[in-house]
Protein backbone atom coordinates (compact mmCIF):
# COMPACT_ATOMS: atom_id res chain seq x y z
CA UNK A 1 0.00 0.00 0.00
CA UNK A 2 1.36 3.15 -0.73
CA UNK A 3 1.37 5.74 2.01
CA UNK A 4 -1.13 8.54 2.22
CA UNK A 5 0.06 11.40 1.12
CA UNK A 6 0.65 14.60 3.35
CA UNK A 7 -1.33 17.69 3.37
CA UNK A 8 0.34 20.44 1.62
CA UNK A 9 3.34 22.47 2.99
CA UNK A 10 3.60 25.29 0.69
CA UNK A 11 1.15 27.68 -1.14
CA UNK A 12 0.68 27.75 -4.74
CA UNK A 13 2.90 30.76 -5.57
CA UNK A 14 5.36 29.71 -2.90
CA UNK A 15 6.15 26.35 -4.35
CA UNK A 16 6.04 27.70 -7.94
CA UNK A 17 8.55 29.85 -7.00
CA UNK A 18 10.24 27.00 -5.70
CA UNK A 19 10.39 24.89 -8.07
CA UNK A 20 10.81 27.87 -11.04
CA UNK A 21 13.87 28.45 -9.19
CA UNK A 22 14.87 24.90 -8.86
CA UNK A 23 14.71 24.80 -12.90
CA UNK A 24 16.56 27.93 -13.35
CA UNK A 25 19.24 26.31 -11.75
CA UNK A 26 19.77 23.31 -14.06
CA UNK A 27 22.93 23.15 -15.86
CA UNK A 28 21.28 22.45 -19.65
CA UNK A 29 22.73 18.91 -20.32
CA UNK A 30 20.75 18.28 -17.40
CA UNK A 31 17.67 19.50 -18.18
CA UNK A 32 18.27 18.15 -22.04
CA UNK A 33 19.11 14.31 -20.14
CA UNK A 34 16.17 14.52 -17.73
CA UNK A 35 13.56 15.05 -21.15
CA UNK A 36 15.26 11.90 -22.73
CA UNK A 37 14.43 9.89 -20.07
CA UNK A 38 11.07 11.39 -19.83
CA UNK A 39 10.48 10.37 -23.47
CA UNK A 40 11.61 7.35 -23.06
CA UNK A 41 9.20 6.39 -20.31
CA UNK A 42 6.53 7.88 -22.25
CA UNK A 43 6.95 6.14 -25.18
CA UNK A 44 7.17 3.07 -23.19
CA UNK A 45 3.66 3.64 -22.05
CA UNK A 46 0.61 0.98 -23.12
CA UNK A 47 -0.97 4.21 -23.42
CA UNK A 48 0.95 6.39 -25.37
CA UNK A 49 1.20 3.11 -27.96
CA UNK A 50 -2.66 2.69 -28.02
CA UNK A 51 -3.54 6.10 -28.36
CA UNK A 52 -3.90 7.53 -31.73
CA UNK A 53 -4.19 11.45 -31.60
CA UNK A 54 -1.70 12.96 -28.76
CA UNK A 55 -2.30 16.71 -27.47
CA UNK A 56 1.36 17.90 -26.61
CA UNK A 57 2.25 21.01 -26.00
CA UNK A 58 5.96 23.05 -26.48
CA UNK A 59 8.75 23.92 -24.29
CA UNK A 60 9.21 27.42 -22.49
CA UNK A 61 13.03 27.36 -23.41
CA UNK A 62 14.93 26.55 -20.49
CA UNK A 63 11.62 26.81 -18.23
CA UNK A 64 10.31 23.04 -18.43
CA UNK A 65 11.56 19.86 -19.43
CA UNK A 66 12.34 19.65 -23.62
CA UNK A 67 9.33 18.18 -25.78
CA UNK A 68 10.82 18.28 -28.64
CA UNK A 69 12.10 14.80 -29.05
CA UNK A 70 8.55 13.45 -27.86
CA UNK A 71 7.13 15.55 -30.71
CA UNK A 72 9.56 14.14 -33.29
CA UNK A 73 8.37 10.75 -31.80
CA UNK A 74 5.10 10.65 -32.16
CA UNK A 75 5.24 12.42 -35.98
CA UNK A 76 7.54 9.66 -36.59
CA UNK A 77 4.96 6.95 -35.64
CA UNK A 78 2.06 8.50 -37.51
CA UNK A 79 -0.09 9.81 -34.50
CA UNK A 80 -2.16 12.86 -34.89
CA UNK A 81 -0.21 15.46 -32.91
CA UNK A 82 -1.89 18.61 -31.40
CA UNK A 83 -0.83 21.49 -29.84
CA UNK A 84 -2.30 24.22 -28.13
CA UNK A 85 -2.48 27.85 -28.87
CA UNK A 86 -3.94 30.60 -26.30
CA UNK A 87 -6.80 32.71 -27.33
CA UNK A 88 -5.05 36.44 -26.36
CA UNK A 89 -8.76 37.85 -27.57
CA UNK A 90 -10.38 36.38 -25.07
CA UNK A 91 -10.83 38.03 -21.45
CA UNK A 92 -10.68 34.42 -19.78
CA UNK A 93 -7.68 31.91 -20.50
CA UNK A 94 -8.88 29.87 -23.29
CA UNK A 95 -6.78 28.15 -25.78
CA UNK A 96 -7.49 25.58 -28.83
CA UNK A 97 -5.55 22.42 -30.22
CA UNK A 98 -4.21 22.61 -33.66
CA UNK A 99 -3.19 19.92 -35.55
CA UNK A 100 0.80 19.88 -36.71
CA UNK A 101 0.40 19.20 -40.02
CA UNK A 102 4.06 20.08 -41.12
CA UNK A 103 7.64 18.68 -40.28
CA UNK A 104 8.89 19.22 -36.68
CA UNK A 105 11.76 21.20 -37.80
CA UNK A 106 9.25 24.24 -39.16
CA UNK A 107 7.91 24.17 -35.79
CA UNK A 108 11.07 25.84 -34.52
CA UNK A 109 12.06 27.72 -37.20
CA UNK A 110 8.67 29.53 -38.80
CA UNK A 111 5.92 29.20 -35.76
CA UNK A 112 5.55 32.32 -34.33
CA UNK A 113 6.26 32.94 -30.35
CA UNK A 114 3.89 33.96 -27.68
CA UNK A 115 4.94 36.38 -25.16
CA UNK A 116 6.58 33.58 -22.87
CA UNK A 117 8.77 31.88 -26.25
CA UNK A 118 6.45 29.19 -26.59
CA UNK A 119 6.37 28.56 -30.54
CA UNK A 120 2.55 28.67 -31.36
CA UNK A 121 0.29 27.12 -34.73
CA UNK A 122 0.42 30.01 -36.76
CA UNK A 123 -3.34 31.07 -37.94
CA UNK A 124 -2.62 31.21 -41.45
CA UNK A 125 -2.92 28.84 -43.64
CA UNK A 126 -6.10 27.41 -41.42
CA UNK A 127 -4.94 24.28 -39.28
CA UNK A 128 -7.45 21.60 -38.07
CA UNK A 129 -9.16 22.24 -34.58
CA UNK A 130 -8.90 19.29 -32.25
CA UNK A 131 -12.63 17.90 -31.96
CA UNK A 132 -13.89 19.64 -34.92
CA UNK A 133 -12.66 20.03 -38.76
CA UNK A 134 -13.00 16.63 -39.07
CA UNK A 135 -10.13 16.23 -36.65
CA UNK A 136 -10.37 13.80 -33.75
CA UNK A 137 -10.36 14.80 -30.10
CA UNK A 138 -6.90 13.85 -28.53
CA UNK A 139 -7.02 10.29 -27.10
CA UNK A 140 -4.16 11.53 -24.22
CA UNK A 141 -2.96 14.84 -23.62
CA UNK A 142 0.54 15.51 -22.30
CA UNK A 143 0.18 17.94 -19.71
CA UNK A 144 2.61 20.66 -18.28
CA UNK A 145 3.00 21.49 -15.04
CA UNK A 146 5.04 23.50 -12.23
CA UNK A 147 4.74 20.61 -10.35
CA UNK A 148 3.28 16.72 -9.63
CA UNK A 149 2.43 14.91 -6.71
CA UNK A 150 2.45 11.05 -6.56
CA UNK A 151 -1.42 11.09 -6.20
CA UNK A 152 -1.77 12.60 -9.60
CA UNK A 153 -2.33 16.38 -8.06
CA UNK A 154 -0.84 19.21 -10.65
CA UNK A 155 0.51 22.80 -9.74
CA UNK A 156 0.13 24.45 -13.48
CA UNK A 157 1.57 27.73 -14.08
CA UNK A 158 -1.33 29.80 -12.50
CA UNK A 159 -3.64 31.19 -15.20
CA UNK A 160 -6.24 28.32 -15.36
CA UNK A 161 -6.12 27.32 -19.16
CA UNK A 162 -5.97 23.99 -19.02
CA UNK A 163 -8.12 23.17 -16.48
CA UNK A 164 -10.55 25.21 -18.14
CA UNK A 165 -10.00 23.77 -21.51
CA UNK A 166 -10.76 19.88 -19.16
CA UNK A 167 -13.97 21.04 -17.90
CA UNK A 168 -15.59 21.40 -21.73
CA UNK A 169 -14.27 18.76 -22.88
CA UNK A 170 -16.88 16.32 -23.27
CA UNK A 171 -14.70 12.94 -22.62
CA UNK A 172 -11.49 13.04 -20.56
CA UNK A 173 -8.55 11.99 -22.55
CA UNK A 174 -6.23 9.82 -20.58
CA UNK A 175 -3.96 12.39 -18.69
CA UNK A 176 0.05 12.02 -18.44
CA UNK A 177 1.77 14.82 -16.45
CA UNK A 178 5.61 15.11 -17.34
CA UNK A 179 8.04 16.86 -15.73
CA UNK A 180 12.13 17.70 -13.97
CA UNK A 181 12.96 15.42 -11.03
CA UNK A 182 12.31 18.73 -9.52
CA UNK A 183 9.15 19.28 -10.64
CA UNK A 184 8.31 15.49 -8.82
CA UNK A 185 7.29 16.23 -5.47
CA UNK A 186 6.58 12.61 -4.46
CA UNK A 187 4.43 12.37 -1.20
CA UNK A 188 4.29 15.83 -0.56
CA UNK A 189 0.93 16.44 -1.35
CA UNK A 190 0.91 19.87 -3.93
CA UNK A 191 -1.58 22.29 -2.94
CA UNK A 192 -5.12 21.60 -5.41
CA UNK A 193 -8.16 23.20 -5.81
CA UNK A 194 -11.57 21.83 -6.69
CA UNK A 195 -11.06 22.92 -10.20
CA UNK A 196 -8.15 21.44 -10.53
CA UNK A 197 -7.97 18.00 -12.81
CA UNK A 198 -6.16 14.85 -11.35
CA UNK A 199 -3.62 13.59 -13.83
CA UNK A 200 -4.20 9.43 -14.52
CA UNK A 201 -0.38 9.57 -15.00
CA UNK A 202 2.64 11.58 -13.75
CA UNK A 203 6.07 10.59 -15.47
CA UNK A 204 9.26 12.05 -14.40
CA UNK A 205 13.00 11.09 -15.52
CA UNK A 206 12.21 8.36 -12.76
CA UNK A 207 9.50 6.98 -14.38
CA UNK A 208 5.90 6.51 -13.68
CA UNK A 209 5.48 8.81 -10.66
CA UNK A 210 1.93 7.73 -9.50
CA UNK A 211 1.29 5.97 -6.19
CA UNK A 212 -2.28 6.19 -6.46
CA UNK A 213 -5.13 6.83 -9.04
CA UNK A 214 -6.43 5.32 -11.92
CA UNK A 215 -3.80 4.64 -13.74
CA UNK A 216 -4.82 0.78 -13.48
CA UNK A 217 -8.35 1.38 -15.50
CA UNK A 218 -5.73 2.50 -18.72
N1 LIG B 1 4.92 24.99 -22.69
C1 LIG B 1 3.75 25.29 -22.20
N2 LIG B 1 2.78 25.65 -23.03
C2 LIG B 1 1.59 26.04 -22.52
C3 LIG B 1 1.36 26.04 -21.13
C4 LIG B 1 2.41 25.63 -20.27
O1 LIG B 1 2.29 25.57 -19.04
N3 LIG B 1 3.59 25.27 -20.85
N4 LIG B 1 0.14 26.47 -20.67
C5 LIG B 1 -0.43 26.07 -19.47
O2 LIG B 1 -1.35 26.61 -19.00
C6 LIG B 1 -0.57 27.41 -21.52
C7 LIG B 1 0.13 28.76 -21.46
N5 LIG B 1 0.08 29.20 -20.12
C8 LIG B 1 1.01 29.85 -19.40
C9 LIG B 1 0.51 30.56 -18.34
C10 LIG B 1 1.34 31.28 -17.53
C11 LIG B 1 2.70 31.30 -17.76
C12 LIG B 1 3.53 32.11 -16.83
O3 LIG B 1 3.03 32.70 -15.92
N6 LIG B 1 4.80 32.16 -17.01
C13 LIG B 1 5.67 32.85 -16.09
C14 LIG B 1 7.10 32.46 -16.35
C15 LIG B 1 7.35 31.04 -16.04
C16 LIG B 1 8.72 30.78 -15.53
O4 LIG B 1 9.47 31.70 -15.28
O5 LIG B 1 9.04 29.57 -15.36
C17 LIG B 1 5.52 34.35 -16.17
O6 LIG B 1 5.10 34.85 -17.21
O7 LIG B 1 5.87 34.98 -15.17
C18 LIG B 1 3.21 30.57 -18.82
C19 LIG B 1 2.36 29.83 -19.65
C20 LIG B 1 -0.61 26.90 -22.92
N7 LIG B 1 0.67 26.50 -23.38
N1 LIG C 1 -12.62 24.97 -14.74
C1 LIG C 1 -12.49 26.23 -14.35
N2 LIG C 1 -13.52 27.10 -14.44
C2 LIG C 1 -13.38 28.38 -14.05
N3 LIG C 1 -12.26 28.90 -13.52
C3 LIG C 1 -11.20 28.10 -13.39
C4 LIG C 1 -11.25 26.73 -13.81
N4 LIG C 1 -10.05 26.19 -13.59
C5 LIG C 1 -9.27 27.17 -13.08
N5 LIG C 1 -9.96 28.32 -12.94
C6 LIG C 1 -9.43 29.60 -12.41
O1 LIG C 1 -8.17 29.87 -13.03
C7 LIG C 1 -7.29 30.52 -12.09
C8 LIG C 1 -5.96 29.79 -12.03
O2 LIG C 1 -6.17 28.52 -11.44
P1 LIG C 1 -4.94 27.65 -10.93
O3 LIG C 1 -4.06 28.48 -10.03
O4 LIG C 1 -5.43 26.34 -10.40
O5 LIG C 1 -4.20 27.43 -12.34
P2 LIG C 1 -3.23 26.30 -12.79
O6 LIG C 1 -3.86 24.94 -12.70
O7 LIG C 1 -1.96 26.48 -12.05
O8 LIG C 1 -3.03 26.72 -14.34
P3 LIG C 1 -3.03 25.92 -15.73
O9 LIG C 1 -4.25 25.02 -15.77
O10 LIG C 1 -3.04 26.98 -16.78
O11 LIG C 1 -1.76 25.17 -15.80
C9 LIG C 1 -8.01 30.53 -10.76
O12 LIG C 1 -8.55 31.82 -10.58
C10 LIG C 1 -9.11 29.50 -10.93
O13 LIG C 1 -10.24 29.81 -10.15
Amino acid sequence: MPSPLSKPVLSKPSLRSLVRSSIKSLPPATLSSESLRVTEHVLAMPSYQRSAAVALFLSMPGKELDTEPLLRAALAANKKVFIPRIDPSSSIPSMSFLQVTCPPSDIYSLWPRNKWSIPEPPASPPLPVAGADNAPAPDLLIVPGVAFDSGGGRLGQGKGYYDRYLARLPSMPVLVGVGLGCQMRGGERVPVDEHDVPMDYVVGPGGVELAVGIASLH
